[in-house]
């Protein structure tokens, strides 16, 4: 494992200060918390762009959000925008960033080394949103020691050796169905708090464990139903 530990970044923890980090986590609405990616995608394409100053007016229309949604979205960090400036780009960028937990990047490792494995691993955007894939491992012995995007494939049996030597605190979870609660039960058991399930199954995990799942599959599906109530309603001229 070639990997080295980031160097943690202070200047964003120091812009909110943790006591008030944890406040904001606590009363920020769910649906907030949802938009917040989305805003520091838009912050971060800004802030490369060289734009050091956005209204909400626009800063909505990037996020595809409404702009009183937005302000109210920002004011749950404490930053609203000056009235004929806007919001200072680079300052509301950490804010995002520090109530989203990015102040230092986050390590990620991968279970499964498959198709999907492979595919997130090569993702090159993680980077630039505050996570590093630190490490993949699989139980097929023939891909352990293999290479995917400079990260060598580790025995999943090490699976806890890994969470504690890389300092990882999210995992994904990208093995066939069958094996997905197995592989969570051990994620959990290493002390991982944060899991991404990507496998077609209900995961169970203690109250204390975030557990999120995507799933594809069932996005077309909704799709698909949209797509047929829309035909039925020309078909039927409504
Ligand atoms: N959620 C989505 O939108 C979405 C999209 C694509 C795939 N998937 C799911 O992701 C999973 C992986 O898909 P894929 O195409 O990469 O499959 P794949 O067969 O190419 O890869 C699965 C990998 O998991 C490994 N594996 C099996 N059991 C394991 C265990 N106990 N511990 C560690 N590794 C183990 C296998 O050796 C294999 O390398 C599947 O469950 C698939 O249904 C979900």
């Amino acid at each position: 494992m070639t990997a080295t530990r980031p160097e943690p970044t202070t200047s964003a923890a120091e812009a909110v200060g943790l006591r008030e980090v944890v406040e904001i986590r606590r009363t920020m609405p769910p649906a907030s918390v949802e938009r917040l990616p989305g805003y520091l995608r838009v912050l971060t394409d800004l802030a490369a762009r060289g734009v050091t100053s956005a209204s909400s007016q626009q800063l909505a229309e990037l996020a595809g959000v409404g702009p009183a949604q937005l302000r109210k979205d920002l004011s749950h960090l404490g930053s609203h925008g000056r009235r004929g400036v806007g919001y200072d780009v680079d300052t509301l960028r950490e804010r995002v960033q520090s109530a989203l937990g990015l102040v230092v990047e986050l390590r990620v490792a991968i279970v499964g080394a498959g198709n999907l494995g492979h595919a997130l691993a090569n993702y090159s955007g993680f980077g630039a949103r505050g996570f590093t894939v630190a490490a993949l491992l699989d139980s097929n012995l023939a891909l352990v020691g293999t290479e995917v995007a400079g990260v060598v494939v580790e025995d999943v049996a090490r699976l806890a050796d890994v969470v504690r030597d890389l300092d990882v605190s999210i995992v994904v979870i990208a093995t066939p169905g069958e094996h997905a609660q197995e592989v969570c039960d051990v994620v959990v058991a290493a002390g991982v708090r944060e899991i991404l399930n990507f496998a077609p199954r209900a995961l169970q995990v203690p109250d204390d464990v975030e557990l999120r799942s995507v799933d594809l599959g069932s996005e077309l599906q909704i799709l698909a139903f949209h797509s047929r109530e829309r035909s039925g309603r020309e078909a039927a001229g409504l």
